[in-house]
């Protein structure tokens, strides 16, 4: 069956998600390098951040004495993200650059909806609104148990890690249901692994 396209231009938008402490950055970071030494070129961006204002709003949305409502939440994300997409991400997927973000409007879904006054339905229609017509062309989930990741998580954790172990494990399994709503191709990756073990499993996927 053919897919609809996830945004109308040359450039690929490929997503990594999953809980805090899955590996998603160190994943990225090998992914990056993998595919500029084939010569594509690569733009990293981080959501929420990657702007002047995304990065102010990262600051609050993670510190953990702020206290806010969880609609406020999702779209102080949504902000960041709109922000992200029309001052960067865009423009550089209309000159056919490879974009990988590290976490996209999935996460906004599944943290904000598990446990809060916002459900799925609506966080994916207020999130596409917010991103403008742009999904991700792949979307990869690094999957694994939350008692394991949040070992991985060090120093103090921030508003979202204060939730807890029990929350992580509901927000793990949101991202598996809500993975096939992500728009473009997707797969989910077992993170149990070595960092070198998953980063050989990303390698096996087609991603253009
Ligand atoms: N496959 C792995 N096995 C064991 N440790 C790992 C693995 N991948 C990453 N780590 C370690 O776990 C910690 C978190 O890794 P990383 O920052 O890549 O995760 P993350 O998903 O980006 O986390 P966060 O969402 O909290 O930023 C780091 O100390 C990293 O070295
Ligand atoms: C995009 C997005 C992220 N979050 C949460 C997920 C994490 O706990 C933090 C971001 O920190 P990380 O270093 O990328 O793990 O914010 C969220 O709740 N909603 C979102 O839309």
């Amino acid at each position: 069956m053919t897919q609809e396209p996830s945004h109308p231009y040359p450039g690929r938008l490929i997503t990594l998600d999953g809980i805090d402490g899955v590996g998603k950055s160190s994943q990225i970071e090998i992914l990056t390098e993998r595919l500029r030494s084939e010569g594509r070129e690569v733009l990293c961006v981080r959501d929420p951040g990657s702007t002047d204002l995304g990065t102010k709003l990262r600051a609050m949305l993670l510190d953990s004495d702020l206290q806010m409502h969880r609609r406020t939440e999702a779209m102080l994300f949504m902000a960041s993200r709109c922000e992200m997409i029309e001052s960067t991400l865009r423009s550089a997927l209309a000159d056919g650059v490879t974009v990988i973000s590290d976490r996209f409007l999935l996460a906004n879904v599944v943290y904000q909806s598990v446990g809060g006054e916002v459900d799925s339905q609506t966080l994916w229609r207020l999130g596409r609104l917010a991103c403008g017509g742009i999904q991700p062309d792949v979307t990869l989930l690094l999957d694994l148990p939350a008692e394991i990741s949040m070992r991985r998580v060090g120093g103090e954790p921030d508003r979202m890690e204060s939730r807890g172990v029990d929350y992580m494990a509901k927000v793990r399994q949101a991202f598996l249901d809500e993975l096939p709503n992500a728009g473009g191709r997707t797969h989910v990756i077992d993170a149990s692994g070595t960092i070198e073990r998953v980063a050989e499993a990303i390698a096996a996927i087609e991603l253009f």
